[in-house]
């Protein structure tokens, strides 16, 4: 394939920008098949996508609480932020270094109050329920559009492996940064994403995804109002391939220190799911 990609300059650099397709959230919920057929093809062909969220104000205004939200959380002393530290525990808590650091709160554990959520996000919990809560119902939205275009005759196959009520490691991880002062000493983080979707929300340049066509980086650019969503490896492999988990990866397009706020929503399949074609 050959595209022509719009460019953006940053700090005097000229970059690459991902050409991704811009889906309606109110369309899909409207069962539209126009923006099915387009969500199944950038789902399949790049497998990143805006999500239009614009009409849903409550919940914009919740991911603008987040950022404040995230950025008092990572005003604590590296010792308090040690506190929420899980050894061993892939999905919960926080991590970080110097430059960087992220926490993450399961869905399931607000859900049934088993784990404490952080002492510092306690008096913001009813921002993270409703962020977790109307998140989960625009991916499940997503989802059962895919299950349509991928099996027209039967009811959503997708959901199986998705039920809201069964424990799954869905999550919102909030992050703070990395960046900086030099470019060079970005280290590569390429990866997929192991769940079904991502939602991503972000401030600033940051995010790179690989094309598929010719393997280059193109970056993401950040759209007020709009989730940029990853389609990740478990719907690649129920889809049989049909669906496509992009290689990205999280870098800063120059040099120079300024902080970067990310907050994502991590949809992940029930947790007794075999990952094989459906
Ligand atoms: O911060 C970003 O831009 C993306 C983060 C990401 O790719 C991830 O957490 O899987
Ligand atoms: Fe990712």
């Amino acid at each position: 394939m050959t595209l022509t990609l719009k460019k953006a300059v940053v700090g005097g650099v000229e970059i690459d920008v991902a050409p991704l397709e811009t889906i309606s959230l109110q369309l899909l919920l409207q069962n539209n098949e126009g923006e099915r057929t387009k969500l199944y093809s950038a789902a399949n062909s790049l497998g990143f996508f805006y999500l239009d969220v614009t009409e849903s104000k409550e919940y914009l205004s919740d991911v603008e609480k987040l950022y404040s939200i995230t950025e008092k959380y990572f005003s604590q002393s590296q010792e308090d932020l040690l506190k929420d530290f899980h050894k061993e525990d892939e999905f919960r808590g926080y991590k970080g270094g110097s430059n960087w650091g992220s926490l993450e709160i399961l869905r399931d554990d607000v859900i049934n109050d088993e784990v404490p959520i952080p002492s510092i996000v306690r008096s913001d919990s009813g921002t993270v329920e409703r962020f977790i809560s109307f998140s989960h119902e625009m991916v499940h939205v997503i989802l059962d559009q895919l299950s349509k275009s991928l099996w027209p005759n039967s009811d959503s196959r997708l959901k199986e492996s998705h039920c809201p009520t069964k424990r799954n490691n869905s999550s919102l991880k909030v992050y703070r940064g990395p960046t900086l002062e030099r470019l060079a000493d970005v280290g590569d983080n390429t990866h997929t994403d192991g769940g079904s979707l991502t939602l991503l929300y972000t401030d600033k340049w940051g995010t790179q995804i690989e094309l598929p066509w010719n393997k280059k980086w193109a970056w993401v650019e950040a759209k007020p109002g709009h989730a940029i969503v990853t389609v990740g490896d478990t719907l690649q492999t129920l889809s049989g391939g049909r669906l496509y988990s992009c290689r990205h990866r999280v870098s800063q397009p120059v040099d120079g220190f300024g902080e970067r706020w990310a907050i994502t929503y991590f949809f992940r399949p029930d947790n007794d799911v075999s990952l094989v074609p459906l």
